[in-house]
Order: C-alpha cells, then structure tokens, then sequence
C-alpha cells in the first residue's frame, strides 16, 4: 500500500515525501470529514447540543482544509486539522470525560506535526510537545468529569474505536517513513556506486565487489579473468566530433557491454574511456573469445547515420587471475597487455601471460 503510493526513485526524497503525504492527509481529510458529519446528528441525538455545534464547526474546518490541499496548500492544511483536531479534543473531553477516548487524537496530531517538513524542527517539536501536555492536563481537568448523556452503554466501545482511529495514522506515518528511508538508501547506494553516464559501476565501488568475487573464486577454486578495455583515438573523436558524440558512443559502448556481461561479470567504468570488466567462471581463452566477440560487435557499432565514415574501436587486455595475486598486480599486467594491444595497431585483444604474449586479433592476422 505504502509501496504503490511511493513515486520514482528518481525524484527527490523531500518531493516524494510531500506527495505521498498529500495523498495520506487528503485520504485521511476525507474520512474526517465523513466522521465529523455523522456525529452531528449523533451528539444531537444524546442531547449534546453543544458538541453538535462544535462538529458542525469541524466539517467546516475539514471542508476548508480540503480546499486548500486541492490549491496546493498542503502544510497550511494540516495546520488546520491539528487545530481542529485539538479545539475538537478538548471541548469533547470537557463534556463527556475522558472515557470515551477523544483525547488520544492528541497524539496523532503530535506525530503529524513532526512530519510537517515546512515546519522547522524546533517548531515542530514544540507544537508536538504542547499536544502531549494538553493530553496530560486533560486528566488533570477533567479527569471528574462523567458522562451524563443517553446510550452510556455505548463508551466503551466508542473509547475502543477512538483508541484505533487515532492509533493508525501513527503506525501508517511510521511505516511510510521506514519505506521511504529504506527506497532512498538504495538509491543513494545506487548513486555512489554508479557512475551518472553510462551507469555501470564507478571504480571507487566496483573494487569491494572485485575483491568480494575474487575471495568468492578462490573458495570455490574457480577461474576468473580480468580485462581491461580502452577506447581507440577517443580524443581525435572528441574533437573531430565533439564532446556530445564522444558521450553517446560511451554510452553506446556500455550498453554493448552490459549485453554481453553474464550474472557473473561485473563492469566498471574505470577512468574516462577505459573499462574493467571481470568475467567469471571464465579462463584465459575463454575470455579471450569473449572479448574478441565484444570487440568485433563494438567495431561494428554505427555511432551515426551522419557520420559513416567514423568507425568506433576497442583495444582490450586480459588476464587470468592468478589465485595469490593481488588485484593490483593484476591490474598492472592487464594494463600492460592492453598498451601491448594500443601499440600493435589498436583493436585488438592481448592476453598477458606472466610473459604478456600478443593475440592478434582474426582481421589483423589475416
Ligand atoms: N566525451 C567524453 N570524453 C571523455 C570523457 N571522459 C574522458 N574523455 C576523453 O577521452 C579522451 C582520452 O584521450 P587519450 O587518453 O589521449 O586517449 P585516446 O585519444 O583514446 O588514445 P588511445 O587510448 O591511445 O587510443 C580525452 O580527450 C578525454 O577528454 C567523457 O565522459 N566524455
């Protein structure tokens, strides 16, 4: 429920916090109103006059605030309600005695005003204080006060009905709130893991998950290769081309990448127009016939109907870790696989053995 309510996570956590409460008060505003009405001529009818009025009064204060939810006014709103919600409590208590459970909305009204984000958390705090010892003085008031009216029969039950009503809204606000929080930790653990472009994952994160699935590769003594992979003459494209084109055969790139990961690799945008990718359960020839596929499907990208002549290519160096290395090692090994790759011709794979030997790629050789 609190789930469908909630709205993309793209959007900011204070706007969407504002709209799905929008959504909660004016629910909430609604029912009130319904309820308000209703003990109109209920009150009447026990011969409580007075409170008739007063509720009459209140379907005008829920019907306003109505209003001026519907003009954008949410918070003003709210603070009408809360009003209403405490003038309400404490005439009804004052004329029928705490028995029946009217001055429980007390609380409900202090959570509320706490989520009240236009409200600065000191006023907040302190309008939600005063709720809770206008509660307190109540019993000092009115504890004497009985109930006098017709159907006495009937308070307890009341008492029990008000004791839910006015406990719901709290137990909803507190899950919206831990939904809410638990949605925008992810997004913010999706943010600083992802890099903003091409959304795979920034280098600064992807090393815990490489060194996570290299401990998990070792236990399961199985292979894992690592390739490094860098755009040919990008800076020629950037300025033959201009930055912009440059940005969409990034991303082009990484979408062609992310195609061709298995749940067992992982890539990362290691630096401007460099990449890592790690690639499980895969030995060193294996990745080399992956990677030639990606490079071949890469060279063969168009980036633009515009521009046919520009033709887009990888160069790639890999290697396959070795159980006792250090990722830095092999890092530095797949690097110099990847130069060995730059300095051949470019577009190409190079598998760095501990002697760093060359594969030429299929077209070059033949
Ligand atoms: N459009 C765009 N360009 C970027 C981005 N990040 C880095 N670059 C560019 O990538 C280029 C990298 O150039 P170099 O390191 O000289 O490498 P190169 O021109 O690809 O040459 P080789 O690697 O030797 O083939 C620089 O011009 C950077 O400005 C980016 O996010 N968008």
């Amino acid at each position: 429920m609190i789930k469908h309510l909630l709205k993309q996570p793209t959007q900011s956590g204070l706007e969407e916090i504002e709209h799905v409460k929008f959504l909660i008060i004016s629910r909430i505003a609604y029912f009130a109103l319904a309820v308000h009405a209703l003990l109109i001529p209920a009150f009447a009818h026990i011969g409580a006059n007075t409170l008739a009025i007063v509720n009459v009064l209140s379907v005008f204060a829920w019907g306003g605030g109505i209003f001026l939810i519907n003009q954008g006014l949410t918070s003003l709103a709210l603070r009408v309600f809360c009003l209403e919600v405490l003038i309400h409590a404490v005439v009804v208590c004052a004329t029928l005695g705490l028995s029946a459970g009217f001055q429980f909305y007390l609380w409900t009204i202090s959570c509320i005003l706490m989520i009240d984000y236009q409200l600065p958390l000191k006023r907040a705090a302190i309008y939600s204080f005063l709720m809770i010892i206008t509660f307190a003085l109540l019993y000092v008031f009115f504890a004497e006060v009985t109930y006098t009216f017709s159907y006495p029969e009937l308070i307890p039950h009341i008492n029990v009905i008000n004791i839910i009503i006015a406990g719901l809204p709290m137990v909803y606000g507190i899950g919206l709130i831990r939904e809410i929080t638990i949605s925008q930790r992810i997004e913010l653990t999706e943010m600083a893991s992802r890099d903003p472009l091409t959304k795979l994952y920034n280098r600064r994160f992807a090393k815990k998950l490489i060194l996570a699935a290299h401990k998990k590769n070792i236990e399961n003594a199985d292979n894992l290769s690592l390739v490094m992979a860098d755009i040919d003459h990008f800076k020629n494209i950037n300025d033959s081309y201009g930055h912009d084109k440059g940005d969409t055969i990034l991303l082009n790139i990484s979408a062609a990448i992310r195609a061709f990961l298995t749940e067992n690799d992982i890539a990362v945008r290691w630096g401007g127009e460099e990449f890592l990718l790690l690639l499980g359960h895969t030995n060193q020839q294996q990745a080399f016939a992956k990677v030639e596929a990606l490079r071949q499907q890469i060279a063969a990208i168009e980036p633009h109907q515009d521009f046919p002549e520009l033709t887009v290519t990888m160069s790639f160096g890999l290697i396959e870790w070795q159980p006792l290395a250090s990722l830095e090692c092999m890092l530095q090994q797949a690097d110099a696989a990847l130069y060995k790759s730059k300095h051949s011709g470019r577009n190409k794979t190079t598998i760095a053995t501990g002697q760093s030997s060359v594969f030429n790629n299929i077209d070059a050789v033949s």
